[in-house]
């Protein structure tokens, strides 16, 4: 990577989209608008930025979803999970979506997360999120986290980021303490033990659970994660403490190897994080089983999909279907939707539930949305628009054109940044002029 400063803490915690090979020139790109960067010793996609010319939040890259800014202490819950590149993994309270769509880049494009959340608004705000970052592995479903349209010990990672009352969060809300006690904090301790005992349910037998809080009350903290161990059988495993941050003693002794994000000498918000393993072995399905029965469970999931009025679309009507992973394309209301095999697998018919959006249908076929990143290749072709500086990108978000010195084109051109995939250009008039548009 290139050279980095000191930022000694300071500055905007942040992580980068992107894979970890494309590191190097999304950092170029953040560079050329002047933020100063520092890696993060947790994990090589996480990073502060300070300076800069104008908000990160309002940078390209951010503008080009190729950033999430998250606390810093917010990373530690995935990095607890540790899920492998391929798994499936639910997160139980999911928006905004920060943890989940770090989830889905630690398990990869072959694997899948199911990011739950039953708050209308709150579900928007991580979808909206999921197609910003262009995260085709994630499916969002909106459920009571109570009650999950999941078959019993059907998932091997979980991760439980339940509503709390966010006293971590103090550098931000300084009346959080004040106002989240006694009475006010009495459901959520309940609502706590019921997402608690539900995860346990859909979890198999050897699985993780992580059970992570912004607060440092200790009856929502080490006390459910011990009414975890005691009252539904969990084991508590524990954790190293993560690289980077400083932690304090948990609150009760009995609860060794969690973690308690010491906030103001860590530059972050007050954390806690728990990892609970559910006794007994994995089972092991043969793999030839295990194929058969996931192409059943495929095929009628389809069929009912249909029957919902769900279109499904052949692969080969979408240009760059090859580069998705296991999973379908399903036509609603002539928005075609990417389905993950796992998902459309593990969840029951009555779940509601999306996968991310890749483009319509329209009168001259599939025309793929401007965000959708996942069907570009990982350089650019020969009839991509690759820029060099950052003045062109700049002036299409602005809503300026930009002349090809190519031969016409008549269909959405790839964009690249130095070799870095950033989306699809409209073209315009004669087949010359391009343009970033979100319609
Ligand atoms: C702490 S926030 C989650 C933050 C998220 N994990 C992230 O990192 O971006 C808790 C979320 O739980 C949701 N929630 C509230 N009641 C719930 C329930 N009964 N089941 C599942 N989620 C619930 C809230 O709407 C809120 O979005």
């Amino acid at each position: 990577m290139n050279k980095f400063y000191t930022l000694e803490g300071r500055g905007r915690s942040f992580r980068l989209i992107c894979e970890p090979d494309e590191c190097a020139t999304l950092v170029e790109l953040l560079e050329a608008e002047g933020f100063a960067l520092d890696q993060l010793s947790a994990h090589p996609l996480l990073m502060r930025a300070a300076g800069g010319e104008s908000a990160l939040g309002s940078s390209l890259a951010a503008r080009f979803g190729r950033l999430y800014i998250q606390d810093a202490a917010s990373f530690i819950a995935p990095l607890a999970l540790a899920p492998a590149p391929g798994d499936v993994v639910l997160d139980v309270c999911a928006s905004p979506g920060g943890k989940s769509t770090f989830l889905a880049q630690l398990v990869g494009k072959h694997g899948t997360v199911i990011a739950n959340e039953p708050n209308p608004q709150r579900l928007a705000t991580l979808r909206q999120n999921v197609q910003r970052l262009s995260m085709a592995n994630v499916a969002s479903l909106d459920s009571p986290g109570e009650k999950l349209p999941l078959p019993d010990g059907s998932l091997n990672a979980v991760l439980l980021d339940p509503p709390c009352s966010g006293w971590g969060t103090a550098d931000k809300h300084p009346r959080v303490k004040e106002l989240w006690q006694g009475d006010k904090v009495e459901p959520l301790k309940i609502l706590q033990r019921k997402l608690l005992r539900e995860a346990v349910r859909v979890l198999a037998p050897g699985g993780r659970l992580v059970y992570s809080t912004c607060t440092t009350n200790v009856e929502e903290n080490e006390a459910q994660v011990l009414y975890a161990a005691n009252e539904l059988g969990m084991r508590l495993e524990p954790l190293d403490a993560p690289s980077g941050f400083a932690v304090e003693e948990p609150a009760l002794a009995e609860a060794r190897g969690v973690v308690r994000v010491a906030a103001e000498e860590s530059g972050s918000q007050g954390h806690f994080v728990a990892r609970l393993v559910k006794p007994g072995e994995t089972g092991g399905q043969a793999a030839e089983e295990f194929e058969y029965v996931r192409d059943a469970a495929v095929d009628a999931a389809l069929e009912a999909l249909e029957r919902k009025g769900g279109e499904v679309i052949d692969l080969e009507d979408v240009p760059g279907a090859g580069r998705l992973p296991a999973g379908s394309l399903v036509a609603f209301k002539g928005q075609v939707r990417f389905l993950p095999h796992a998902a459309l697998c593990l969840l029951q018919p009555r779940a509601r539930w999306q996968g991310m959006a890749l483009g319509r249908l329209t009168a001259g076929g599939f025309r793929v949305h401007s965000r959708c990143r996942t069907l570009m290749g990982s350089s650019p072709g020969p009839d991509a628009l690759e820029v060099d500086e950052i003045g062109p990108l700049a002036d299409l978000l602005a809503g300026r054109g930009v002349l090809l010195d190519t031969p016409a084109q008549t269909k959405p051109l790839p964009l690249y940044f130095r070799g870095l995939a950033l989306g699809w250009l409209a073209v315009k008039g004669d087949g010359r002029r391009v343009l970033w548009t979100e319609k």
